[in-house]
């Protein structure tokens, strides 16, 4: 499958996606590891958040800021659409908005 297409699916294929550098339990960089754990305190199921590992996917790491017109890692994606970075998601999470758009991805 082509890289935007593997890209589109990924985005499209799950609630929640986060592009980042490691796992979830394995982060291998602070932003990304900042990031994780903020969702994971605002409730998001390790079921539910789909995690991409860019260290592992050099051409997703190349290619995913192009399509989202995003420089840098990690990138979070609620419903398809671009949240943002680590700086972004840990503001959503201080404001108690992150957990609603979590809890909201997760109703059943
Ligand atoms: N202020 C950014 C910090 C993220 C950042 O600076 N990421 C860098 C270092 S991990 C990055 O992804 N650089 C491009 C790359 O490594 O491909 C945020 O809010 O997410
Ligand atoms: S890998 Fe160095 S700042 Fe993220």
């Amino acid at each position: 499958m082509p890289i935007i297409e593997r890209i589109q699916a990924e985005i499209s294929g799950h609630p929640i996606v986060l592009f980042m550098k490691g796992t979830p339990q394995f982060p291998m960089c602070g932003f990304s590891s900042r990031t994780a754990g903020a969702l994971r305190e605002a409730g998001a199921d390790m079921a539910t958040l789909h995690s991409v590992n860019v260290l592992e996917d050099p051409e997703v790491r190349a290619n995913l800021p192009r399509i989202s017109n995003w420089p840098t890692f990690p990138q979070l994606f609620i419903h398809g659409e671009l949240i943002g970075g680590c700086d972004i998601t840990m503001e959503l999470f201080e404001s108690g908005e992150l957990a609603r758009m979590i809890a909201e991805t997760q109703k059943a």
